[in-house]
C-alpha cells in the first residue's frame, strides 16, 4: 500500500504537456537500456554517468521551447548575431538521486542557479508496505518569475515531487516550471499534472508500465539513489 494525501495546490487544475523522448529512437534508448540492466547498472560510475547524459539530452530537447533573444557579436572577419538565451533558469534537484541528473543540466545551462531540496521515502513504523515522504532541506534562490527546472530521475507515485512543489512555494512563483525526469508512471504523472498549471512542461526519458505494490517503477531500474551512492541505512 502506498499513502496518499492531498495538497490545496494553489495553481489551476490543467494537464502539462508531456513530451517522452523515448517515442522517437535516439541514443538515449541505448542510455536507458544501460541504467536498467541488472548486467550492467551496477558499474555506479557508469550509472551517474548515464543519468548525467540523459540530463544532457532531455534539457537539449526543452531548450528548444525556451525564450531566446538575438544579439550582435563580431567574428574577427565581421559583424553577427546570435540567438541568446532569455530565461533566467533555476534548476532545482531531489535529493539524493537528482545529484547526477542535475549535473547533467547544468553541464548545458552554464550560467543557471540552482536549488537543493531532499525528500525520502521512509518505511512506515507500522506497516511494510507503507512509506512516508520526508522533506526535510531546502536551499533556494527566490523562484519569483524564474524558469524551474525541477529534476529528478524517478517519478512513481509523484509524492516525492508534489510535496517538493509545496516545499518551493514559499520562495517563489515561477515563470515556468520544467519537470526533468528520466523513468516514470502514469500514477506518478497523473497526480504531479493535475496540481500543475498549463505552462507546466514534462520532458522524460520513457513511461513506463506501472507501479508494483511498493510504488516501485516495473520495469523500471530499481532504487536510483541507492544505484548512484549505495544503500542508505
Ligand atoms: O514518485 P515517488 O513515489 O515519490 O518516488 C520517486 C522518488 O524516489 C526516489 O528517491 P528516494 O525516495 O528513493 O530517495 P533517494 O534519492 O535518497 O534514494 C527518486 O529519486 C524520487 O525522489
Ligand atoms: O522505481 C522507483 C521508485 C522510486 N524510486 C526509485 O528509485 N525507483
Ligand atoms: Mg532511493
Amino acid at each position: 500500500m502506498v499513502t496518499t494525501f492531498k495538497i490545496n495546490y494553489f495553481w489551476e487544475k490543467i494537464d502539462m504537456k508531456i513530451h517522452d523522448i523515448s517515442k522517437s529512437n535516439s541514443i538515449l534508448n541505448h542510455f536507458l537500456h544501460q541504467i536498467r540492466d541488472e548486467s550492467i547498472q551496477s558499474d555506479r560510475m557508469k550509472f551517474r554517468r548515464n543519468i548525467e547524459r540523459i540530463g544532457e539530452i532531455l534539457s537539449y530537447e526543452m531548450s528548444k521551447t525556451l525564450e531566446f533573444q538575438t544579439k550582435k557579436f563580431h567574428t574577427p572577419l565581421s559583424a553577427s548575431s546570435y540567438e541568446s538565451l532569455n530565461e533566467e533558469i533555476v534548476v532545482c534537484s531531489i535529493l539524493r538521486a537528482g545529484i547526477p541528473l542535475h549535473t547533467g543540466v547544468l553541464n548545458y545551462f552554464d550560467d543557471a542557479d540552482s536549488a537543493f531540496v531532499s525528500a525520502y521515502r521512509k518505511q512506515s513504523e507500522t506497516s511494510e508496505d507503507d512509506f512516508d515522504i520526508v522533506v526535510e532541506y531546502l536551499s533556494s534562490p527566490n523562484l519569483e518569475d524564474k524558469t524551474l527546472v525541477l529534476v529528478d530521475p524517478m517519478l512513481a507515485t509523484g509524492l516525492s515531487m508534489l510535496n517538493v512543489l509545496k516545499a518551493l512555494k514559499k520562495v517563489g512563483t515561477p515563470k515556468s516550471i520544467h519537470i526533468l525526469s528520466v523513468i516514470g508512471a502514469q500514477p506518478g504523472i497523473d497526480l504531479v499534472s493535475n496540481y500543475l498549471p498549463e505552462h507546466a512542461h514534462l520532458w522524460i526519458g520513457s513511461i513506463d508500465e506501472r507501479l508494483n505494490e511498493k510504488g516501485y517503477i516495473i520495469p523500471g531500474l530499481g532504487d536510483a539513489g541507492d544505484l548512484a551512492y549505495g544503500k542508505k541505512m
